[in-house]
């Protein structure tokens, strides 16, 4: 497995704002995310996790503010550019569910791949080794990511937490060097929770890439995050560590005013 020699860009989001008709659902929000970091954003529904994803993926046009990945300014460029620049991300509710884990893993390495169209169909000798190399590294990737020994197995017959990690191990064969995660433990029970925050650990250790999470699962935010943004009504409303936010009183009021139950509340 390939480890990264230098650190990923610092991924900054500066004053973004998002208007959907009357609806402000990302208000003038910022944060930083610090190289080689797990930065989780959270919040209560509707809070804006969803549409700050989808700014930094492309998917969604801010009306004012910036996004810049080091001296990149990804700001209104589309998801394959921003992709193509290092920001590779899984959808909350895509489980893939066709071919085999290599498939899947090798269509993440497709827009790394140099061969041409022409050449690709001709098979050709550099065209063939180039192949080899992608596939040798989907298969690293896989063994990462606990996926090693479903490598040629159909997607179809695996676990549900499986296949989501497919989704996972498909983003990173894109290289990135910021991987965001849409809630990476939906639907999954404890075991394959617990598998997932081990990849996601191991993943980091090895890769040195930075991690953007939105997950609702707090006690997995916990262990995962270095830090914590909190966004209330599209307000980003508390940043810092878990336990400084876990403590903070605005943080307390936007889940139900309680905290008592913030382990599920999020
Ligand atoms: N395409 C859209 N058109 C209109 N309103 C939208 C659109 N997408 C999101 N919204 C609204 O923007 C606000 C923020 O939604 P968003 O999905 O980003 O929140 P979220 O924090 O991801 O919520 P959840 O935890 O329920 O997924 C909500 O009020 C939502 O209804």
């Amino acid at each position: 497995m390939t480890v990264r020699t230098t650190a990923p860009p610092e991924l900054a989001v500066t004053d973004v704002t998002v208007r959907f008709a009357g609806l402000t659902a990302l208000d003038a929000v910022s944060f930083t995310v610090a190289p080689g970091s797990v930065h989780a954003l959270i919040g209560p529904n509707g809070a804006g996790k969803s549409t700050c994803f989808n700014v930094l993926s492309g998917l969604c046009r801010p009306a004012a503010g910036t996004v810049r990945l080091g001296d990149a300014d990804l700001t209104r460029l589309a998801p394959h550019r921003i992709a193509a620049l290092g920001v590779a991300r899984t959808f909350q509710n895509i489980v893939t569910t066709q071919g085999t884990v290599a498939d899947n893993l090798m269509l993440g390495r497709h827009a790394l791949s140099r061969a041409g169209f022409a050449a690709s169909a001709l098979r050709l000798p550099h065209v063939r080794r180039e192949q080899r190399v992608h596939l040798a590294r989907a298969r690293a990737i896989a063994e990462l990511t606990g996926l090693g020994h479903h490598f040629d197995n159909p997607v179809a017959l695996l676990s549900y937490g499986d296949r989501k990690r497919v989704e996972f191990a498909r983003a990173l064969c894109l290289e990135p060097s910021v991987l965001l995660l849409d809630e990476p433990v939906a639907g999954m029970n404890a075991a394959e929770r617990a598998r997932t925050v081990e990849v996601v650990h191991a993943v980091r250790a090895e890769l040195g890439l930075s991690v953007v999470l939105v997950e609702h699962d707090m006690g997995l935010v916990m262990r995962l995050a270095d830090e914590v943004t909190v966004l209330d009504f599209g307000r980003a409303i508390a940043h810092g560590t878990p336990d400084e936010v876990r403590g903070d009183p605005e943080v307390l009021r936007a889940y139900l005013g309680t905290g008592a139950d913030q382990e599920d509340a999020a």
